[in-house]
């Protein structure tokens, strides 16, 4: 199912219509504004598309937009194929279209603000300047909150760190943390912790009323191994948890010989209530995102076979773990030219050649791939994302 490619491109770059002045924080670089319909020429006219087959409208945009329900969009992939790019104009696009939208990164190395050209970070919502609908951003900081935790434990001896993790709805892994020396424990943090709080806080936002309003949710997840531990949630957590409680006894029992067998006992029942406590929300999270009607992971990836290999690797983990997936963007593809130079003809016949490899692939062929052209600047900024948008997201 191939849908078409962006046709007259270099039509839909000079009626790319600009929105309201951008009045957020930025960071690094201005917006080139000015400059913008020049520089967004893609560097041939016409898009060779694949005709579309019957039934891909269904699976366009339209069908993305339908409906006021909430939906959830992940976007995933190996690193550096322009997931953020993607989730980022997939959330403009949305907006656009009048759906109050919510993208959040849970990628650890966030480029939401540099993709959006604002500065979106510190962990809480963020309003972005532009889009014609409300359009919120939210960087989780899995290492802004460690810090804040470490500073926590030293300023407040233990109570704020209470406090910090009900916060971030890990209030139960901060008792089961409770008599570790958690500043040494957090120069060296357990595997998974930074997930965990990850994850802790887009549970959050789920059940919080303040996050009702969004009726499309787009998740820039980071690369795929992040991406795959944070899906398998209660396995993760049973055992990173798992191997924090085992410290924790080992250091329990290495500085308190004199506790009581039945005092350490009462406590282990406790903590172990606590965490099958944290292991149901956490289910009830993973159904949800495997919820086929509300949910969707969009695979995003580059036409060359390394990164296909991982697309279909990252398909069939996704399939094991039952993530809906319908889609599968075929970004940084050459726009056709007549006038090729030898690079570029090389370079074309190997994306051409990888595509092939999309076709024949069993783990990939059944998915509805959108071809998206590599256009000849950064995408950066609202206007540079809406213009990306609306070829990718027909
Ligand atoms: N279709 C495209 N045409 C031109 N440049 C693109 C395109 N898609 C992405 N880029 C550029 O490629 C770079 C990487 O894109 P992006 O940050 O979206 O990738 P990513 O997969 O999110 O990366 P990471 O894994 O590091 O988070 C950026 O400079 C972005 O502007």
């Amino acid at each position: 199912m191939l849908a078409p490619a962006a046709p007259r491109l270099r039509a839909a770059a000079a009626g790319l219509s600009l929105p309201a002045p951008v009045r957020a924080r930025f960071v690094g670089l201005p917006i080139r504004r000015p400059a913008l319909h020049a520089s967004l020429r893609l560097r041939a006219s016409a898009a060779a598309a694949p005709p579309a087959k019957e039934g891909a409208e269904e699976m366009g945009f339209q069908e993305m937009a339908a409906g006021t329900r909430r939906r959830d969009y992940m976007l995933g992939g190996k690193g550096g194929v322009g997931k953020t790019s993607c989730a980022a104009s997939l959330a403009v696009r949305f907006a656009n279209n009048g759906h109050p939208t919510l993208v959040v990164s849970t990628d650890p190395a966030h480029s939401l603000s540099d993709s959006f050209a604002q500065d979106l970070s510190g962990g809480a919502l963020v309003q972005v300047e532009g889009p014609e609908a409300p359009l919120f951003a939210l960087e989780i900081n899995p290492e802004k909150a460690r810090e804040e935790f470490r500073t926590a434990t030293q300023k407040n001896g233990g109570t704020g760190v209470k406090d910090f993790m009900d916060g971030m709805g890990l209030g139960m892994l901060a008792e089961q943390l409770g008599e570790l020396k958690l500043g040494e424990l957090l120069d060296t943090p357990p595997p998974g912790l930074d997930e965990a709080i990850a994850i802790s806080k887009v549970i959050q936002f789920l059940e919080a009323q303040e996050y009702s309003m969004f009726s499309r949710i787009v998740f820039d997840t980071a690369p795929t191994g992040h991406t795959l531990r944070l899906l398998s949630l209660p396995d993760f957590l049973d055992a990173s948890i798992g191997k924090i409680l085992k410290l924790r006894s080992k250091i329990a029992s290495a500085t308190s010989a004199i506790k009581s067998v039945f005092g350490q006992e009462v406590q282990q029942q406790d903590a172990a209530n606590k965490l099958e406590q944290l292991r149901e929300r956490m289910v009830k999270v993973r159904e949800l995102f495997r919820d086929t009607e509300s949910t969707e992971f969009i695979i995003v990836t580059i036409p060359t076979v390394m990164a296909i290999s991982e697309s279909a690797r990252l398909h069939l983990s996704l399939k094991k773990e039952s993530v809906p997936v319908k889609r599968l963007i075929v970004n940084q593809i050459l726009p056709p030219s007549s006038s090729d130079c030898k690079f570029c003809a090389i370079k074309r016949k190997d994306q051409t050649r990888a595509l092939d490899v999309i076709r024949n692939d069993p783990e990939l062929m059944g998915l509805n791939i959108i071809q998206a052209p590599l256009v000849d600047m950064e995408i950066r900024g609202v206007p540079a994302l809406k213009f990306l948008g609306d070829i990718v997201w027909k």
